[in-house]
């Protein structure tokens, strides 16, 4: 069977990536999203193993030492990190999966698997990034802050990554993303079972090829 795409999408906070790969999964067809590992402090109406695996820091760092993290970083003095066990678990049953991630874990996952496909979120403008943290409803006015703060330092990643979206619209951001897996399941190199087999059919049935 062959693997899936591995997808990253990150963004600064409240640009809208969560909301977005939550629609682009339900609009398609053989695609997962990776559940990440955090310490941070669960929010009101996130559930563990579906949000997050909500996990404490000395369970987490119990997890580095033995490996089984894909990629990890802290953010905003919280680990967060994607089990190399979850991401490849998809991949290997031909599904493709996006982790929805910080700069610092795509690039560990670059180094790793540099075929991954990589996109970068950017809102429309600073002031429309903070509205859209505080109308989420879920952080304090000193977390705002600092996601606000980080936000810069987060977007000046932006050209490590093959391609940019803008969530202005939401709907044409979401198209956007949609084009994306498409277009790179069409370019797929690597043969799907199903062409290889509708190949060696058309072929075999072809008279004087040589
Ligand atoms: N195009 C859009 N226009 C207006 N509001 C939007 C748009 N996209 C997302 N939002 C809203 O912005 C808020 C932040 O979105 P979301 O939680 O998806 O951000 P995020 O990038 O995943 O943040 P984090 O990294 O902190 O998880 C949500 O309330 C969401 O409904
Ligand atoms: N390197 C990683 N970064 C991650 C992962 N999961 C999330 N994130 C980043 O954290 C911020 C904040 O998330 P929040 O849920 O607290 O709002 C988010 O913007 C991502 O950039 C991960 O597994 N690895």
């Amino acid at each position: 069977m062959s693997q899936g795409t591995l997808f990253i999408v990150s963004a600064p906070s409240g640009a809208g990536k969560t909301s977005l790969v939550r629609e682009l999964i339900e609009s398609l067809d053989g695609i997962q999203v990776s559940v990440s590992h955090t310490t941070r402090a669960k929010r009101e109406g996130e559930v563990d193993g579906v949000n997050y695996h909500f996990t404490d820091a000395a369970t987490f760092e119990g997890m580095i030492a033995r490996g089984e993290f894909f990629e990890y970083a802290k953010v905003f003095d919280n680990y967060y990190g994607t089990s190399r066990k979850a991401a490849q678990t998809v991949l290997d049953a031909g599904q493709d999966v996006i982790l929805e991630i910080d700069w610092q874990g795509a690039r560990q996952v670059r180094e790793q698997m540099p075929e991954a496909v990589s996109i970068f979120i950017l809102p429309p403008s600073r002031s429309e990034l903070e509205r859209r943290l505080a109308s989420r409803g879920t952080d304090e006015h000193a977390i705002i802050a600092r996601r606000m703060r980080d936000a810069i330092s987060e977007m000046s990643h932006y050209d490590e990554y093959d391609y940019l979206v803008v969530n202005d619209d939401f709907t044409t951001a979401l198209q956007e993303l949609q084009s994306l897996v498409i277009s790179r399941r069409l370019a797929c190199p690597l043969m799907s079972e199903r062409h290889a087999s509708l190949l060696a059919t058309l072929l075999s049935q072809a008279p004087g090829v040589e």
